[in-house]
C-alpha cells in the first residue's frame, strides 16, 4: 500500500545545529501515527519536513507515492493548502477575525465564496461542541475552546493529512482530552490520516501507532500505550 507521507532518510540541520540525522518514518493512510520524544529531540522538525514546510538537506519526503522536497515553494505551498490541515499547541488563531472566519480561512484561500466557506465552517461548531460562539474573536474564547476553533480550522477543508503538533500541550489534562476525543473522531470519521508529536504519553494513547524520536533519529517502534 502507497504511504500517505513519508519520510526516508532526512537530515536537517539549523545552521550547525543538527536537528534530524536521517529519520525515516511511513505513515499509513488513515493512520494515527503519534511521534514521541524528548524535548530538541527533532520532532516538530520531523512534521515541518514531512509537511513540506522546511526543505530537507538530504534525504526524500513523500506524499502519496510522490517525492514533496524538490517540488519548488509555490507547489508545496498549494499542496499543503490543499491536501494538508494544521493544529499546533497554541491555536494561532488570527485575533482580528471572528471564531467561524478563522474556521473558513483554509477554504477562503482555497478558492472558495465567502458564503459557502462560512456556511461549512459553521457545520464544524456544533460538531466541536462550539455552538453560539460562531462570532467570538479568540481573546472571547477560553484555551480549550480557541483550541477546538484550530482543529475546526485545520478539519475544515477535509485535509488528507492532518499535521498536529503538541494541540494539547497548552490545555489542562481534562480539556485536552476533550480536544484529542474530538479529534480522532473527526479523523477516523473521514480517514484523514495523522500525524501527532506530543511529549505526553496519554496524547499518544489514542494513536494507532508510536514511534520515538532520539537525537535526530527515528529510534523506535511500539504500539501505543493502552492497546494491545
Ligand atoms: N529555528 C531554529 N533555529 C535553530 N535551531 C533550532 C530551531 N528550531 C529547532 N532547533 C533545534 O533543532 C533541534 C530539534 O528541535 P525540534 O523543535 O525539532 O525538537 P522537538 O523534539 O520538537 O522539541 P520540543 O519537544 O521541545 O518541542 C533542537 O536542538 C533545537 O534546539
Amino acid at each position: 500500500m502507497t504511504a500517505a507521507v513519508e519520510a526516508r532518510d532526512v537530515r536537517f540541520s539549523f545552521g550547525s545545529t543538527p536537528a534530524l540525522r536521517g529519520a525515516t518514518v511511513t505513515v499509513a493512510p488513515g493512520e494515527i501515527l503519534a511521534v514521541m520524544g524528548p524535548s530538541g529531540s527533532g520532532k516538530s522538525t520531523l512534521l515541518h519536513c514531512l509537511a513540506g514546510i522546511l526543505v530537507p538537506d538530504g534525504g526524500e519526503v513523500l506524499v502519496g507515492g510522490r517525492r514533496i522536497d524538490d517540488l519548488p515553494e509555490a507547489e508545496r505551498s498549494a499542496l499543503r493548502r490543499d491536501r494538508f490541515g494544521f493544529v499546533f499547541q497554541f491555536g494561532q488563531l488570527v485575533p482580528e477575525l471572528t471564531a467561524e472566519e478563522n474556521v473558513a480561512l483554509p477554504l477562503l484561500l482555497g478558492g472558495v465564496r465567502r458564503r459557502e466557506a462560512l456556511t461549512r465552517a459553521r457545520g464544524w461548531f456544533d460538531r466541536l461542541d462550539l455552538a453560539g460562539l460562531e462570532q467570538r474573536r479568540s481573546g472571547e474564547l477560553s484555551g480549550g475552546q480557541a483550541q477546538r476553533v484550530a482543529l475546526a480550522r485545520g478539519l475544515v477543508a477535509e485535509p488528507e493529512v492532518l499535521f498536529a503538533d503538541e494541540p494539547t500541550g497548552a490545555l489542562d489534562s481534562l480539556t485536552g482530552e476533550q480536544v484529542m476525543d474530538l479529534l480522532v473522531g473527526s479523523a477516523r470519521e473521514r480517514g484523514t490520516t495523522v500525524v501527532l508529536v506530543t511529549h505526553e504519553a496519554r496524547v499518544a494513547a489514542y494513536a494507532d501507532r508510536e514511534v520515538i524520536v532520539r537525537d535526530g533519529l527515528v529510534t523506535s517502534l511500539t504500539p501505543a500505550a493502552g492497546r494491545p
